[in-house]
């Protein structure tokens, strides 16, 4: 069970990946058996429950890890404001007294929004310790011309995002070009300045597992400090077998460079449900490390509705299904 003593806003002493020289024998070796990775998650399903008394903790610690998100057309400076006031607190004062929580500071791991936002974000969340997250680099599609890229992680830093969500070039990846990918990670990581950066995959679009999991290595070695699924707009977002072979890929880099690499799940994770399974897994495949914000985001835009929910009915007593549910 995770302990509530660390949520609160995360610890940005956290160190950033420097990154190493591109291995292209390294990449080349990757290969992930799909059968074996569908049986994993399979064996996930009914093999364990979340216990009522820790189940407050576990959702209080996923609170802490959301990037909460608004990343629409239609958004407004009064919607990241409102998004912002939510962020800083995300639980009813009355849930968390009922839960016994109402001496903790909890808060949202971060707030996502377009650039054209961060500094509406970072005025609103002045004095909560909450960082901003800029989806740059031409999200969601990333086809701006490179400079006009690197021009905006420039501009979403100088407005005070302190973490940056970048967008791969897909092509680079399903023309299996590495060096083209090594390259514009490196330029991103270097553009971002202090401010930690998010390798978005846009896994859904990447077609295969080998190329997720090729994918997720190039950008560690080229500096990510994160890697993170999806937009949010691809067909397919983020799903357990995708983050199966990501949390792979992240701790066999570790187990290489000594180096931990965060992981963000993102697109289409609404439920507490959901997030619980995700947590099992990031626990079981890298560790209790891996369940803090420093390392571990749920980028999102309606979870956080869902378990304030579910920390009501516990606060009520008034368990639903999902709390006798098998994990997995
Ligand atoms: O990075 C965050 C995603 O865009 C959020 O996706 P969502 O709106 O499906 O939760």
């Amino acid at each position: 069970m995770p302990s509530t003593e660390t949520s609160h806003a995360p610890n940005h002493g956290w160190p950033r990946n420097p990154g190493m020289d591109l291995d292209l024998a390294w990449v080349a070796e990757q290969r992930v058996n799909l059968s074996a990775g569908e049986r994993r998650i399979a064996s996930l399903s009914g093999r364990r429950t979340v216990k009522k008394d820790a189940q407050a903790a576990w959702l209080l610690k996923a609170l802490t890890c959301i990037d909460l998100t608004t990343l629409n057309g239609d958004d407004t400076a009064g919607r990241v404001k409102r998004l912002c006031a939510k962020a800083a607190n995300p639980v009813r004062p009355d849930i968390l007294e009922a839960i016994g929580m109402a001496d903790r500071r909890i808060t949202t791991g971060a707030v996502c929004v377009y650039h054209r936002f961060v500094a509406t974000a970072v005025e609103a969340l002045d004095g909560t310790g909450i960082p901003v997250a800029a989806v740059s680099t031409g999200f969601p599609a990333g086809l701006s011309p490179h400079d006009t890229k690197l021009r905006e992680i420039e501009a979403s830093v100088a407005d005070g995002a302190r973490e940056i969500d970048i967008v791969i070039t897909r092509e680079h990846v399903l023309t299996a070009n590495w060096t083209a990918l090594y390259d514009e990670m490196r330029d991103y990581r270097a553009a971002c300045g202090d401010a930690h950066v998010k390798a978005i995959l846009a896994t859904g679009d990447l077609k295969t597992l080998r190329n997720v999991a090729r994918a997720s290595l190039v950008c560690m070695m080229a500096g990510a400090d994160f890697i993170k699924t999806s937009t949010g707009k691809e067909g397919v977002n983020a799903t357990p077998l995708v983050t199966l072979v990501m949390l792979r890929m992240i701790r066999e880099y570790e187990e290489r460079t000594g180096i931990k690499i965060g992981y963000k799940p993102a697109g289409g994770i609404s439920t507490a449900k959901d997030v619980l399974n995700y947590q099992f897994l990031m626990k079981d495949e890298l560790g209790r490390e891996w369940l803090e914000p420093d390392l571990f985001r749920i980028g999102a835009s309606s979870l956080l509705a869902d378990i304030e929910r579910q920390l009501e009915h516990h606060a009520t007593g008034a368990y639903s299904s999902f709390q006798r549910h098998p994990i997995g």
